[in-house]
């Protein structure tokens, strides 16, 4: 199943930089993990925003959630999820 994510990150402007830092390099190397395992498909940085556009592909919506819980910027997110389906004009017949 793919899934269309926004994540907007808002880390408090008074965290510790050093705790900052560990969080930001603990979540790329958890985003890169995910992506050479073919579950995050797509990461574009949304130009001029600390935000992200993503495509998740996972097994199911329980595994959306999970994956997302476990990301260390988590609890300084705001994140909107789009299920997404293919569309009958689409001309990308390999993917789902
Ligand atoms: O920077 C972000 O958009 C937040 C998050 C998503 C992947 C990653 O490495 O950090």
């Amino acid at each position: 199943m793919l899934f269309h994510v926004k994540m907007t990150v808002k880390l408090p402007l008074d965290m510790d930089p050093d705790k900052a830092a560990k969080l930001k390099a603990d979540e790329k190397e958890l985003a890169q993990r995910l992506q050479r395992e073919g579950k995050w498909r797509h990461l574009w940085r949304i130009a001029g925003h600390y935000a992200n556009y993503s495509v998740f592909d996972l097994a199911s919506v329980e595994e959306l959630h999970d994956t997302l819980m476990q990301l260390p910027l988590f609890p300084y997110m705001e994140i909107e999820v789009d299920g997404l389906c293919r569309h009958p004009s689409s001309i990308h017949q390999d993917d789902r």
